[in-house]
């Protein structure tokens, strides 16, 4: 399997190239030369095989150049810092089916491919030598999640931008609380936007890129996409072994990395298994908008009480234009050159053909704490408030007689403020969290610009 750019501006890479390059070096994301197929015969397979294993069959599929034990032995110590037996256990409450994403080490979704793409990243320093500074943004979760994927780590720095004041406070804290001497917190002056922006734009300076060897940990990098896609193969599988054949997946969505790895599960799996992604946003709907009316066009963050949605420009997105431009490099390239120059695509004349991909609703902040409350009162099972998101989008956008797995991102003790204002009181803190308040925590501010960002890096960087 080799990995070319959605800009078609790279040689077709192996798979560990793919990974320590992250962003593709013409500014585009990688991905896979082709997309692998199954059928009937390997989903009955499937259907008996527990998350390890079922990861490690879907894994082989992409990477051809790791050996089928190191393989194993990554994917086996990876989910071995989860809580669960099942890793993302699927529940039903009601008519809905719930997929836990968060029994991870930091409580969200983002440890299920962060685990991995530390351990792979370690693996792959360890064969070829050299050392890697890592560089990433978040909005709140992805950035706790790569901090433990890499603490203490030798050889490798991690340095992570966060909105300054943008993320819940236990968003914060799980971040600036870990003092392993590779872990650098910055907290810019802006949205995740510009942090994002900022991070993009450094990647896109070769020589700065080469200098300090930048290592990515956001869905930019293809290993983030491709270990999430097996949970949703997983879940399809366990619901499709009750009789379940095709089903829909709710996905709150900012970034747009977890809903395009359903996409890649519907388009791996049997026509129909996966038959539509729901993509609940928040009211930063630009991709409500895009689904809907075909309109892609960036409009103000705004605050809401799902922070890790708080994006408009999603990274992603440039990975679906790939497959819905025909796969044509050069298109992609115009396109998302003029999206930066205006801030806007027009794709409103192919709306028919999104919606045979994705269905799409925004939720407002009202109905987001309706739903905690309701789904509350109604199973007694809390949601954190980006679950929310998907679970109202999911009710309302269902189809008669086909089941929705909403897939619950986090874990609702991240988020007390929206919880209490739902239930009346906070959840109880489980014990990953409960010493947070109390330990020392190390960040520094800094202005969103990219070169004060490139002079601390640059001071604080393995080189
Ligand atoms: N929602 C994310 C934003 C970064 O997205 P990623 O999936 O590209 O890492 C977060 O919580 O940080």
């Amino acid at each position: 399997m080799r990995y070319i750019s959605t800009r078609g501006g790279i040689e077709p890479l192996a798979f560990q190239d793919a990974v320590m390059m992250g962003l593709a070096r013409d500014g585009g994301l990688l991905l896979p030369q082709t997309l692998p197929t199954v059928g009937n015969q390997v989903v009955q397979r499937w259907q008996q095989l527990h998350y390890q294993a079922l990861a490690r069959e879907v894994l082989s599929l992409f990477i051809d150049d790791i050996p089928e034990t190191d393989l194993e032995d990554l994917i086996d110590r990876s989910y071995a810092s989860f809580a669960h037996p099942q890793v993302t256990p699927i529940t039903q409450q009601g008519d809905l089916y719930i997929l836990e994403l968060f029994h991870g080490p930091t409580l969200a979704f983002k440890d299920v491919a962060l685990q991995l793409l530390g351990n792979l990243f370690e693996y792959v320093l360890a064969r070829r030598g050299g050392f890697m500074n890592i560089l990433g943004a978040t909005s709140g979760d992805t950035g706790s999640a790569a901090i433990a994927g890499v603490r203490g780590k030798a050889n490798i720095n991690i340095f992570i931008l966060h909105p300054h004041g943008r993320t819940s406070p236990v968003q914060a804290l799980q971040m600036t609380t870990v003092l392993d001497p590779n872990v650098f917190n910055i907290a810019v002056r802006g949205t995740f936007d510009d942090a994002q922006g900022i991070v993009k734009a450094i990647f896109n300076d070769l020589d700065f890129r080469d200098q300090y060897q930048l290592g990515a940990i956001n869905s930019i990098n293809w290993a983030r996409v491709l270990a999430q896609v097996v949970y949703y193969v997983f879940a399809y599988c366990k619901l499709s072994r009750l009789g379940m054949k095709s089903v829909d997946f709710s996905v709150p969505t900012g970034n747009f990395g977890d809903i395009f790895a359903g996409y890649i599960a519907r388009r791996l799996l049997p026509p129909g298994c996966i038959h539509r992604l729901i993509l609940a946003t928040n009211a930063n709907d630009i991709l409500t908008r895009f689904v809907t009316s075909g309109d892609y066009s960036c409009s103000q963050v705004q605050a809401t009480f799902s922070p890790s949605m708080d994006i408009q420009v999603a990274s992603n997105f440039e990975r679906y234009l790939y497959y819905f431009l025909n796969e044509d490099g050069a298109a992609v390239r115009r396109s998302m050159e003029s999206f930066v120059a205006s801030g806007r695509l027009d794709l409103t004349a192919d709306r028919q053909r999104i919606g045979q991909d994705f269905s799409s609703r925004s939720v407002s902040e009202e109905e987001t704490i309706a739903t905690i409350r309701d789904f509350y009162s109604e199973h007694h099972y809390l949601l954190d408030p980006h679950t929310a998101v998907g679970v109202k989008a999911g009710l309302e956008l269902r189809d008669p007689g086909r089941p929705v797995v909403c897939l619950a991102t986090a874990h609702p003790a991240k988020f007390g403020e929206a919880v209490s204002l739902a239930i009346g009181n906070e959840p109880p803190l489980p014990p990953a969290l409960a010493e947070l308040q109390k330990r020392e925590s190390r960040c520094v501010i800094l202005d969103a610009q990219q070169d004060t960002i490139k002079e601390y890096v640059a001071a604080n960087a393995l080189h």
